[in-house]
């Protein structure tokens, strides 16, 4: 369905994408996450045509899109601010790209309703949208941008200003209702939980370069780089000498999975996979901190601080029952299946 090829955009001598490659099967949501002026925004308006390539190819069902005008390339673009015609009734708004089409009134009135349905506001056509909830608004917003049948959704931040409740629940709304419509999204957050909540595939990227993409879970699972890894929230991260199945570290000797490339030159250790044990037995840590993260598991992240004081520290989760007390001597002893090499 979309397909990059090689993308470049300069600004000045700032490079705002480097050579991307990026492909989009149809139905598919694909999810770009990324930190602050990593490239996200400039990604989606070069598809939409609202900003030129220096190099590079645009691909919309295999055809080149340059020279292509935004109204002419059938996608769809909703932005962070969702943008609403203040002047325009719910109604008005959604109706709005069926109106640039010049469809008729009988059948624009009834794909706003049923949009509108569709979306969890039947009915709302006449109200004034300055009236309606910010996650209301979001979902006017979301019904305009699907009104003409996009071949391809576009949404920057699509739940950027709302409240993480409101957030949690509308991320599994879209998907379901993506899922229903068969659309193909190509979506933009700097929130990780919201990716993966939505995406078949995400794509992160880092200084205008794509540094790893696949399912949101092999992404977790094996973050490719440190850069991935810290981005994802890990922090236990650190210089590593790979030999065998043995990665020697500031924290000791740690098992890593067989097999695993003599060039690997650090470790990550998800938090998950450090048990805490008896004082003598393991790497021999003081507890420095410990913060409540709630949950289903009521989890806790405790920070240790290794016996001899110089070495990094180390972060465990564990459950609140099982959490040792700040000051406490443990003993952390490490699960491979959570040591997670990193490519030099
Ligand atoms: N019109 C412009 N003129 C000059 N520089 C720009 C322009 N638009 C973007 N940039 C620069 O290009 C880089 C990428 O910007 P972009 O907006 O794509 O990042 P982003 O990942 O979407 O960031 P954010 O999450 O903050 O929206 C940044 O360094 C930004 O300052």
């Amino acid at each position: 369905m979309l397909r990059l090829d090689g993308v470049t955009v300069r600004f000045g001598d700032r490079v705002a994408l480097d050579a991307v490659g990026l492909d989009v099967e149809e139905h598919h949501t694909v999810c770009v996450l990324g930190p602050s002026g990593s490239g996200k925004s400039t990604l989606l308006r070069v598809v939409a045509g609202l900003q030129d390539a220096d190099a590079g190819r645009v691909l919309l069902s295999g055809n080149d899109q340059r020279g292509v005008p935004p109204h002419k390339r059938g996608v769809g673009l909703m932005f962070q601010d969702h943008q609403l015609f203040p002047q325009h009734d719910v109604g008005g708004n959604v109706a709005f790209g069926l109106r640039m089409r010049r469809t008729d009134r009988r059948e624009a009135e009834d794909r706003v309703a049923e949009l509108l349905d569709l979306v969890g506001l039947p009915g709302a056509q006449r109200r004034a949208v300055a009236a309606l909830s910010g996650g209301e608004q979001q979902r006017v917003a979301l019904a305009r941008a699907l009104a003409p049948q996009p071949r391809l959704l576009m949404l920057d931040e699509p739940l950027g200003q709302l409240d993480r409740s409101l957030r949690e629940r509308l991320v599994v709304e879209l998907r379901g209702l993506f899922h229903r419509l068969g659309t193909t999204v190509l979506a933009v957050t700097h929130d990780q939980g919201e990716a993966f909540a939505l995406a078949d595939r995400v794509v992160v990227m880092s200084e205008g370069r794509v540094a790893q993409s696949g399912p949101p879970l092999e992404v977790w699972q094996r973050p490719a780089s440190e850069f991935v890894a810290r981005f994802l929230g890990f922090d236990n991260v650190v210089p590593a000498t790979v030999r065998g199945e043995v990665a020697d570290t500031p924290w000791g000797k740690l098992p890593v999975p067989a097999g695993t490339p003599e060039d690997a030159d650090r470790v990550l250790v998800r938090p998950t996979g450090v048990r805490l044990a008896a004082p003598e037995e393991g790497l021999r840590c003081t507890v420095e901190a410990r913060s409540f993260r709630g949950g289903n598991g009521s989890s806790v992240t405790v920070l240790l601080r290794p016996g001899d004081g110089d070495g990094p520290p180390l972060e465990a989760a564990c459950t609140l029952r099982d959490a040792p007390e700040e000051g406490d001597e443990v003993g952390a002893v490490f699960d491979p299946r959570d040591v997670v090499p990193l490519a030099a």
